[in-house]
This record gives structure tokens, sequence and C-alpha cells, in this order.
């Protein structure tokens, strides 16, 4: 489903993520961890195609996101780790403009404002400009934009900060969802409880360069992933 090749960002001296490959099936919530500044944002934000990057190739469902970047968009959804979403529009003006862009007909946009607002506990609110949503609000409206055209990849950057517990709770069923029906997940989290429970494959990454990667088993065996990743960060 996703594929990075060697990927290697610079940003003028500094070296942001160096000879990264990481490959995602489907089926598979991937975890991505590290420390503040590792390259996690970065990382992300060159998968989606929102960022140069200087070598290396990424495959989003065998198609290069650089040579037929359309294409790639279509199946992908992304989070970012501020929902910087347009102020100025109510929550359904929004999700009808992302509904748009993907093309969603007119019955399964509707169907999904329903479901997701109502389980969201925001359809009442979406009448109201964004501008006025909290920022819990705001992430809620972000992720149903992204469940909007049934996406088979979604990127997500920090998706459980601000969330309720209740609203992180659904989020992590519908990720779950996601991959019964063969698609894939690649997230950044700093929180490690939620990571260990989670992902079936975890990366780490340090100063800009993958240190670890697999199964939880393989990455962290009998111990808490908050041992591993703590033990790691110390070498
Ligand atoms: N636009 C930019 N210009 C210059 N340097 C940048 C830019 N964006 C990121 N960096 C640098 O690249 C490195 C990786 O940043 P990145 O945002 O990818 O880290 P991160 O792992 O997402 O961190 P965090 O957990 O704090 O969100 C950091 O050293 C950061 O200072």
């Amino acid at each position: 489903m996703l594929q990075i090749k060697h990927l290697t960002k610079t940003y003028g001296n500094k070296i942001a993520v160096k000879d990264l490959s990481l490959h995602i099936k489907p089926g598979e919530i991937y975890g991505f961890i590290g420390h503040n500044g590792a390259g996690k944002t970065t990382t992300l934000r060159s998968v989606v195609g929102i960022q140069q990057f200087d070598q290396g190739e990424i495959l989003i469902a065998g198609k290069n996101n650089q040579e037929d970047p359309l294409a790639c968009k279509k199946v992908i959804a992304y989070i970012p780790d501020n929902p910087d979403l347009y102020e100025f529009m109510t929550g359904y003006k929004y999700l009808n403009f992302v509904a748009d862009i993907y093309g969603v007909d007119s019955i399964l946009r509707q169907e999904n404002i329903q479901k997701y607002g109502d389980l969201f506990e925001i359809t009442q609110d979406l009448g109201q400009p964004i501008s006025t949503y909290s920022h819990g609000m705001k992430q809620k409206l972000a992720i149903i934009a992204a469940w909007m055209h049934n996406p088979q990849l979604i990127i997500m950057d920090e998706p459980f900060v601000g969330l309720d517990p209740k609203a992180s709770h659904l989020l992590k069923g519908m990720m779950r969802e996601v991959c019964e029906k063969n698609g894939a997940i690649f997230f950044s989290t700093h929180v490690l409880e939620v990571a260990e429970k989670l992902c079936d494959k975890i990366a780490i990454i340090k100063n800009g360069e993958l240190i670890k990667q697999g199964t939880m088993e393989e990455v962290k065996g009998d111990e808490s992933l908050e041992d591993v990743f703590l033990e790691l960060e110390e070498e």
C-alpha cells in the first residue's frame, strides 16, 4: 500500500530525514514514533505529496507520488498535526467542499456526514462557522473529512491530540475498520500506550534515521514499548 524507499530530506544544512525506507501493507496499522524533531512530520508530509524531498521514492498503491500525484492523492487521506481548516466555512460547508474535491456522490456524503457527525456528537454544530469550534471539535471535523471518500491509506500526524476519551475510542475503532477492509493506516504519536495497544507494526525514528521497525513483538519483545523507546533514546 505504501512503500517509502531511501527517503532523504534536508532543510538547508539540516538533514531532517536520512535514507528512510518503510513498507506498509494492506490491513496494517503502522505507528511512527520518535522524539520531538525526529523527522516524523517531514516523512508524513513527503508521503502525502505536500513537501518536496531530496532523494528517494514513494509509492502509494504502486504509483509514484511525484510522477502520478493525483492518482496517489485520490486514494489517501491526510490529517495534519494541527487541524488548520477554513475557519470561515461552516462544518457542513467544509465537509461538502472536501466531498466535492474527491467526487463523493451526494448519497454517500450525506450518509457519512450523518453517521460520523452523530458518532462524534458534532451534528448539531455543523451549521456553525469552524472559527467557533474548539480544538477537539476541529480535530473531529478533520477526521470526518478524512473518512469522507473511503480512502485506502490514511496518514495521520498525532491524531489523538485534543480528542476526548470517547472520540479517541471511536477513532481507534474506525482505524481498525479501515484495515479490516484491506486499507492501511500510518500515523505518528507520542502516546506510546496507544501505539502499543493499537498498532500491528511500529517504526522508531531518531534524528532522522529509522532505528527500529517491525511487528510490535519484534520491536518490544517482553518489555513495554515505553521502556524500549527510552532505552533506544539513551543509546
Ligand atoms: N520548514 C522547516 N525549515 C527548517 N527546518 C525544519 C522545517 N521543518 C522541520 N524542520 C526541522 O526538521 C527536523 C524534523 O522536524 P519534524 O517536524 O519532521 O519532526 P517531528 O518528528 O514531526 O517532531 P515533533 O514530534 O516535535 O512534531 C527538526 O530538526 C526541525 O527543526
